[in-house]
């Protein structure tokens, strides 16, 4: 079907066209055109999406302007028969040129189009057969392309092993998103998937929404880990009033002889600070107890340390500074509610079991709730888990696992320091030569360290209004443009903008349902009686 004529195309990459009267309703943002392709005949039609859309009215220039002060002129004009609206008003459309199908891509022609070419809107057979991925590799259908019905679809192992971002403003519907994405691959691929999870949201990932198999035994995947002394009670109570039923976790424990110097140094020193002879102290001991993960109760712990320390202690002044060190670790590992302080250590009659790397990195849904913990905990905990997780994954390279960091800006922050940023940007680096996989979910792109955020190379936007964010994820992002980004400001709540190497073009989704239950909401307030 005709839909337009092109009037202006100064380079190959896009063109504007006035659209014809009949259709101007079914010509929006986001809408898929084609033009006969003028470079390759042999290949199938050009395919174009229309990124802009203005309504043109060549008489409303100044001078009518400064005429049109009142309703009382406007039906003055209409009643000697001039209806300026109708009679000089055109629709025009700008579309970005996304190039002719070769094969499973996309091939960009060299010329612009010609002016007075006409431009088609395809028939969703037509636009499907263009669309679909068709490279017979796990595809993850996380709603349908705007206004049609077409799937969307996603290529798993691009978006794992490239990592993909979700950016969004507050409320936009991220973690709504990212719970479809999870839902998707949990579906269609043998995966581990770990979520950091620092507001309890995914739990209820072990609700099913529907009664369907696919709900049931996606649900069925989902294993919460809670930190073995955190009180649990205010989120359990609300999960059961919401859902009707009992959260289930596991409550685990970090050896403190498993954290390496650096996150040991780095949390005695937020919490107690540390002294130059208390830190040297500290590096030397640690070098000589090794990397002993054996689980001892923390006063054994503690004689280790002590007994290491000793070796490297000369004088008075050290002495007292091995004691007061001893004195903060003690209180650290004590205080701190993710480490275990002995074998066999409970939380009132419920066990806490040693965190098993192994165990996160079996198929399935692993959702660490950090919900309880102050954020320096956090950021230590994610550190600590993450590099051994990536540590393992360098042994056995030829599983994927993806890891999922909501509020990633909190983890890899851009300005301020954090305990896990030098990890997170570790993985996002070298993560794909080993399967490491990270989808990071932001409401806050500019403050996410710009070294993990430039490797993720596929981006799922939600809507962004921030320009300070829209800037910077421009300056960031490999595969986005300035139109593009102008789309990004207007989306729906439940529209998303996927861009990047999952997807042979940017493409507007409508995302779908959930399978399981959502576990964000945002409270409304009760009218006063
Ligand atoms: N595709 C969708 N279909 C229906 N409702 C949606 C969709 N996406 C989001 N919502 C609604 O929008 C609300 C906010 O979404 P969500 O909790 O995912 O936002 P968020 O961006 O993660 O928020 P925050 O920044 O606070 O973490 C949800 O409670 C949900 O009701």
């Amino acid at each position: 079907m005709r839909v337009g004529v092109i009037i202006k195309a100064q380079s190959p990459r896009s063109f504007w066209f006035r659209v014809f009267d009949n259709v101007e309703d079914r010509i929006n943002v986001g809408t898929f055109v084609t033009l006969d392709n003028y470079e390759n005949r042999t290949n199938g039609p050009i395919l174009a999406r229309v990124t802009r859309v203005i309504r043109h009215n060549y008489l409303v220039d100044d001078r009518v302007i400064a005429q049109l002060g009142s309703e009382d002129v406007i039906n003055t004009f209409r009643d000697y028969g001039v209806d300026i609206q109708y009679i000089a008003q055109s629709t025009l459309a700008r579309a970005s040129i996304i190039g002719y199908r070769v094969g499973a891509r996309f091939s960009k022609p060299l010329k612009p189009p010609k002016p007075m070419d006409f431009v088609h809107l395809p028939a969703e057979g037509e636009l499907s057969r263009l669309l679909r991925l068709d490279n017979n590799g796990v595809m993850l259908v996380i709603g349908n392309i705007r206004s049609l019905s077409i799937p969307a679809e996603l290529d798993a192992n691009k978006l794992v092993s490239h990592h993909c971002a979700i950016l969004a403003a507050t409320g936009g519907g991220k973690s709504w998103l990212a719970g479809v994405i999870v839902e998707e691959l949990a579906l269609r691929a043998e995966i581990p998937i770990i979520i950091i999870d620092p507001h309890g949201e995914y739990s209820a990932m072990q609700v099913p929404k529907f009664t369907t198999d696919d709900a049931k035994y996606v649900s069925g995947l989902v294993r919460v880990y809670v930190p073995g002394k955190v009180d649990t009670a205010s989120l359990d109570e609300y999960f059961r009033s919401r859902f009707g039923v009992e959260r289930r976790y596991t409550r685990f424990g970090i050896n403190p002889r498993a954290l390496s110097l650096r996150l040991m140094e780095g949390l005695l020193n937020h919490y107690y600070g540390l002294t130059d002879a208390q830190r040297r102290i500290l590096e030397e001991a640690w070098q000589y107890m090794g990397m002993n993960n054996e689980l001892t109760s923390i006063e054994e712990f503690i004689n280790d340390l002590e007994k290491s320390g000793g070796k490297v202690v000369r004088g008075y002044g050290n002495e007292l500074a091995l004691s007061t060190l001893l004195t903060k670790v003690r209180m650290l590992v004590e205080n701190r509610p993710f480490f275990i302080t002995r074998p066999g250590e409970f939380y009132g009659n419920e066990p806490i079991r040693l965190l098993d790397i192994k165990d996160l990195m079996e198929y399935g849904i692993h959702v660490l709730d950090l919900s309880g913990l102050d954020l320096v905990d956090q950021q230590a905990l994610v550190a600590l888990i993450l590099s051994d997780i990536f540590r393992a994954s360098t042994v056995r390279r030829d599983k994927p696992i993806l890891i999922v960091v909501e509020e990633a800006h909190n983890y890899a922050p851009s300005v301020s320091s954090s305990l896990s940023t030098s990890t997170l940007i570790k993985i996002a680096r070298e993560g794909r030569k080993f399967g490491v996989g990270l989808c990071i979910i932001s409401q806050r792109p500019s403050k996410v360290h710009p070294d993990v955020l430039s490797q993720c190379l596929t981006q799922v936007f939600k809507r962004i209004i921030n320009p300070i964010d829209l800037k910077y994820v421009r300056n960031v992002v490999e595969f986005i443009s300035d139109e593009d980004l102008w789309e990004v400001r207007v989306l729906n709540e439940d529209d998303a903008l996927v861009t990047g190497l999952a997807v042979p073009m940017p493409l507007p989704v409508k995302v779908r349902d959930r399978l399981t239950e959502h576990g964000g909401v945002t409270p409304t307030l009760i009218p006063r009686k």
